[in-house]
């Protein structure tokens, strides 16, 4: 309060000091107990509080000075009022004795306040001397103030003439800086703004570089161990190249091995033919030999009976020739005899003279005869030896012929053998390369335009050295982005052309490989053309059928080299998450289906062998590709395909082909067990340019939800994480073992070149390229000597 009025001028009711006259003259009138009730009149008073009632003070005696327990109070002229009625009234109501008591009390002690301010007027008159002095002394010391304020004065006043100049001045300048400071402002106000927008900037970026700090932490710490890694990465790729470099010259060298043994064993399978055709042709000469031999022995034998039969006639000539000659000797001498009995008649003589030329001309045709059956036995006996002679010679003929045919059987066995060596050369070097990609390789099929499609080209195919065939560029909004997969077919390429290219996958289930294709893109990319082809000509036959029939084929040809094959069939649609068996007896269409086969639940288990099993699920035999012709017909009846904005035929489900192989070759006592899944996957699309509602939607929802799964479980193989999400939807667990286990897949990523799909081909080429990445086990062969069920499995 003092400092406070020290500053402040004295009023004109105020002394030098400041303090309120007419207060201190009042005061003085309050001790003589006469107080009158003017306004605006205060007085000061100390007392003390009793019971607390500050609202109704009671004057308990008097105050003291010390001041911790006495309090200022200050009566107001209504105080005083109040105080003088209620003495009055205490004058009326008691009676005056009390009252002059009271009275004198109240007076004692308005006496000892009267004393009491007498004491406070002395204190303050002392006071007042004090501040008298206080005073003079202050007085004093302003009179010199004064004077070295008006010297200050002076140099003050030309100080402000020069300040009232530089003012003027500086009045311009404030007057433009004040110009400039409203430019300035506004361009405060906007950088601001901007400095609060760039503070927000500066806090988020300050904490991305806290984020950034940490994790270039992280990162040093990080490069740290990778140039470790990298050095000792290093040394192993110059290990890796030089193995890699030995591989490739291995490769290169088994390759061309390959082709040689390709090549020979074209020319022995072409030898082979020959020598068949040359062994065909020697057993019908044996066979002509053979029958020329036995008739040249019938001849021979029939030769060998006459010539006993004319060695008989001759023999009994002979008899009869030296008979006759006896007899002729006998007659000479019988002639001589008469003759030397000349005594005997001339008739007899005679007669004895004829007789003797009878059995002379007798003895002469005779002899006749014998020289002619001689000269026939001699003829006949010429006959003989030449028989003989070509016999022998047949004989001859025959065994060089037998050997020859032996040399040639030799032959054979041997080129069959090195056909057989060359068959598993072949097989074991197209699965070491494969085996060396180690990955799911990824085929990619650009459709042609539609007749309702814009002509516009957003795909295009690079033509360099290295991206020949390979390559595939994809503009969007003006801006190209390349691809690059195992195959690209450009919209031109025949359902021939990429048959020709996963003919070698085919062969290899039959090898006893678990092998899987599947074809997947957005809804009319071309997925069900590629698998299973049109109706109709048989060019447009796709992968499904002619598969079958290159299977059937080999079968027929393996069949040759001891191999048996047995072969079951199993065909499933996936709708709505829900397996669905396209093979079921009764299942005439759909709805028929639907209604018998709703309530079964088909399960999917994979054994230990990672064969996948699908519980209750209707497995046929099969003989002929015919036969499964008739049953892809009928599951084709089956399945769930409906019309949606995208595709007039849309496949609103994933089909899935099995085909398990068994094969069994008594020869080598080997036995195979492939697999070979053929999988038209439903096509993709946004809810929104399908326009579907009701069923559709939900049909596209859960194809949709099952292709993310299928893309999740992609992302988590090609990122090796340890947890691969398969259960999250029916295809990926059926398609489990293709994916992640030993078999060999491969996909196809159909797109469609129209302007309007760009969106949804560059989403399916992003994912397929993710694929290409993505490496999966190495594929195993599955032989055993024996299966233990051998039922049909997935894979
Ligand atoms: N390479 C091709 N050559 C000629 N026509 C083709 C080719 N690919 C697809 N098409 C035609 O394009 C249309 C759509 O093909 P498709 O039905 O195979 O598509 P999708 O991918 O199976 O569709 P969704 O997923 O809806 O079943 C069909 O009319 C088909 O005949």
């Amino acid at each position: 309060m003092a400092s406070r009025n020290q500053n402040k001028p004295p009023s004109p009711s105020q002394n030098k000091y400041g303090v309120d006259e007419v207060s201190v003259d009042k005061r003085r009138r309050i001790g003589n107990t006469k107080m009158p009730l003017d306004t605006g009149i205060r007085v000061r008073r100390a007392f003390s509080v009793v019971n607390g009632a500050q609202d109704q003070p009671q004057i308990s005696g008097p105050p003291s000075n010390s001041g911790s327990d006495c309090g200022i109070i200050e009566f107001t002229k209504e105080d005083v009022e109040a105080l003088l009625n209620e003495k009055l009234k205490i004058k009326n109501k008691f009676n005056y004795k009390e009252k002059s008591e009271q009275m004198a009390e109240c007076i004692k002690r308005l006496k000892q306040c009267i004393k009491w301010f007498q004491q406070l007027e002395g204190n303050y008159v002392t006071e007042q001397e004090k501040l008298k002095n206080l005073l003079e002394l202050a007085e004093k010391r302003s009179n010199d103030m004064e004077l070295l304020m008006k010297e200050k004065e002076d140099e003050l006043n030309s100080i402000i003439l020069d300040l009232k100049k530089n003012l003027e001045a500086l009045q311009e300048k404030f007057a433009k800086e004040e110009r400039d400071k409203l430019e300035a402002l506004d361009s405060l106000a906007t950088e601001k703004d901007s400095r609060l927008a760039a503070e927000r900037l500066q806090a988020s970026i300050s904490e991305e570089l806290k984020r950034t700090q940490q994790d270039n932490a992280s990162g040093i710490q990080k490069i740290q161990t990778l140039n470790d890694m990298y050095k000792r990465l290093q040394e192993y790729n110059t290990s890796l190249q030089q193995y890699n470099s030995r591989l490739q010259s291995e490769l290169q060298a088994t390759n061309e091995t390959l082709k040689r043994v390709e090549k020979e064993k074209a020319a022995v399978v072409e030898n082979l033919s020959t020598l068949r055709g040359h062994y065909t042709s020697l057993q019908e000469q044996l066979t002509s030999s053979r029958a020329l031999q036995d008739e040249a022995m019938k001849q021979k034998e029939a030769l060998g009976s006459e010539v006993t039969s004319l060695r008989g006639d001759l023999q009994q000539v002979r008899d009869d020739r030296d008979r006759q000659l006896l007899q002729v000797q006998a007659l000479s001498a019988e002639v001589l005899k008469y003759k030397e009995c000349t005594g005997k008649s001339i008739a007899e003589l005679d007669s004895l003279t004829t007789k003797t030329n009878e059995l002379e001309s007798t003895c002469l045709s005779q002899s006749e005869t014998i020289r002619r059956l001689q000269e026939q036995l001699a003829f006949a006996e010429k006959k003989l030896k030449l028989s003989d002679i070509s016999s022998l010679e047949t004989r001859s003929q025959f065994e060089e012929q037998n050997s020859l045919i032996l040399e040639l059987q030799n032959r054979l066995a041997d080129s069959e053998l090195k056909i057989v060596e060359g068959e598993k050369l072949r097989k074991r070097l197209h699965n070491t390369i494969l085996e060396l990609k180690g990955n799911i390789r990824v085929f990619c099929r650009v459709r042609p335009h539609l007749s309702d499609e814009i002509d516009a080209k957003v795909v295009s195919f690079p033509t360099s050295t290295e991206a020949l065939g390979r390559g595939i560029d994809l503009t969007q909004n003006g801006q190209k982005l390349s691809f690059t997969f195992d195959k690209v077919f450009m919209p031109d390429a025949s359902q021939e052309d990429v048959f020709v290219e996963i003919s070698q996958l085919v062969q290899s289930a039959l090898d006893g490989y678990k092998v899987c294709i599947f074809a997947y893109g957005q809804t009319g990319s071309g997925k069900t053309y590629t698998m299973m082809g049109k109706p109709g000509p048989s060019d447009q036959k796709g992968l499904i059928p002619r598969s079958l029939e290159q299977v059937f084929e080999i079968r027929q040809i393996l069949q040759a080299q001891g191999w048996k094959y047995e072969m079951q069939v199993s065909m499933l649609e996936i709708y709505n998450e829900t397996i669905r068996d396209l093979l079921a007896p009764n299942r005439t269409g759909f709805d028929a289906s639907r209604a018998e086969h709703a309530g079964k639940q088909y399960t999917i288990k994979h054994d230990a062998n990672g064969n996948t099993h699908v519980s209750d699920l209707t497995i046929v035999d099969v003989r002929s590709s015919k036969e499964v012709s008739y049953l892809l017909e009928r599951a084709a009846q089956s399945r769930s395909v409906g019309k949606t904005q995208m595709n007039e035929q849309s496949s609103r489900s994933h089909f899935v082909f099995t085909l398990r192989i068994m094969g069994y070759n008594e020869s080598t006592e080997q036995q195979v067990q492939g697999v070979l899944n053929l999988i038209d996957l439903a096509g993709s699309e946004r809810l929104s340019k399908s326009g579907s509602t009701g069923d559709r939607l939900k049909e596209t929802q859960a194809i949709n939800k099952s292709l993310s799964s299928l893309s999740d479980v992609i992302f988590a193989l090609a990122k090796k994480e340890e947890h691969v999400p398969y259960r999250n939807s029916k295809l990926t667990y059926l398609l489990q073992p293709c994916l992640g286990g030993d078999s060999k897949t491969l996909m196809f990523v159909n797109v469609s070149p129209d302007p309007s799909s760009v969106g949804e081909s560059l989403c399916s080429l992003r994912f397929a390229a993710r694929v290409n990445a993505c490496e999966i086990g190495v594929p195993r062969r599955q032989t055993s000597l024996k299966s233990s069920d051998p039922r049909l499995s997935m894979g």
